[in-house]
């Protein structure tokens, strides 16, 4: 998943060496992220007099980033700049060529930082491998346990009438049951149990609560997924993406990853528990809610059992 996003971000193919290095700075980052936290209380100048170890640590961990991810940016560039415009569409288009493409309106139509474009593609990285990396797992664990749904999911995807060795993106839009048991597992297990915190930009009365103006307010996702009262219309109160301005804005892509891996896992593969092996679904809070348990499974190719 990582290698994609990777690829996504810079339209390049590194190797496995590179990817283990960006791998390592962004987790290093992701790890850091509630120790660093606590810089954003106090105003600057005060927070670097209290702080200062944290704030040294942390940019040293911001260099670290932009030694690793500034060439991968330029490389971008130069590559764009030497390409010939009939040639480019040849090139696909990458989340750094609409960043190298930005002009800021309200700044003057000035162009990017690269310290702004660290962050970007940081952001980029960080919150697009997780997430749908954990609800895989969260997905594959319970076709695990419950047979009977991988066995019907299968079924539904040998209806596919395709010459193609995988299932293409196309394709995907063939198979509802596929699409239920995705909404299913990310109801219930999705990967962020509340969304970013909010604020609230004027006083509001909600349900006999009173809300000030600029009181943060945390939505608990998945606490309303799992609640039977207000479960009157599902697609509304499912939203283990968010909701409305600020939304998850890769909510489409994040849905077709998962779609395109377990459609393809399953076509592929029948997987069953090790033996002796229950699956544990109890969860444990990393950066996402994780398997405490991480799955563990038998896979063995589908042509040996039809
Ligand atoms: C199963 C996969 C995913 C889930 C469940 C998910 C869920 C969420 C949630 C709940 C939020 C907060 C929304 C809010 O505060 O209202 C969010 C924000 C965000 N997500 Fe995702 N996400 C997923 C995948 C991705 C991917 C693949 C990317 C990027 C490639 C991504 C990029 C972002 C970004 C940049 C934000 C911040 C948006 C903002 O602050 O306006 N997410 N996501």
């Amino acid at each position: 998943m990582f290698s994609l996003l990777v690829f996504m971000c810079f339209g390049e193919k590194v190797d496995e060496k590179k990817i283990r290095e960006i791998e390592s700075v962004q987790r290093s980052f992701l790890l850091g992220f509630s120790r660093f936290q606590i810089l954003n209380l106090l105003p600057r100048l005060i927070s670097r007099i209290f702080f200062t170890k944290k704030w040294k640590d942390f940019y040293k961990l911001r260099s670290d980033q932009g030694k690793v991810l500034i060439p991968l940016i330029r490389s971008r560039q130069e590559q764009v700049k030497k390409t010939c415009e009939e040639n480019q569409k040849s090139l696909g288009i990458c989340y750094v060529d609409s960043l190298l493409n930005l002009e800021l309106p309200d700044e003057g139509g000035r162009r990017l930082t690269d310290n702004e474009f660290v962050s970007l593609c940081s952001e980029f990285l960080n919150t697009g491998t997780d997430t749908t990396s954990t609800d895989l797992q969260w997905i594959m664990a319970n076709l695990v346990k419950h047979q009977e749904i991988q066995s019907k999911l299968y079924d539904e995807i040998r209806t596919l009438d395709s010459d193609h060795y995988e299932i293409q993106e196309e394709n995907l839009k063939k198979l509802p049951y596929l699409k239920a048991v995705i909404l299913e597992g990310l109801r219930r297990h999705p990967p962020s149990h509340y969304v970013l915190p909010h604020a609230v930009t004027q006083y509001v009365t909600l349900d006999g609560y009173i809300i000030p103006k600029e009181a943060t307010v945390n939505v608990m996702i998945a606490e309303i997924g799992w609640d039977p009262k207000i479960w009157e219309d599902p697609m509304v109160k499912m939203i283990p993406f968010g909701a409305g301005r600020r939304m998850c804005p890769a909510f489409g892509l994040a849905m077709l990853h998962l779609e395109y891996f377990v459609a393809n896992f399953i076509k592929e593969f029948k997987w069953t528990a090790k033996v002796g092996d229950d699956i544990d679904l109890s969860e444990k809070q990393e950066f996402t809610t994780v398997m405490k348990n991480p799955l563990w499974a038998h896979v063995s190719p589908r042509e040996e059992e039809d």
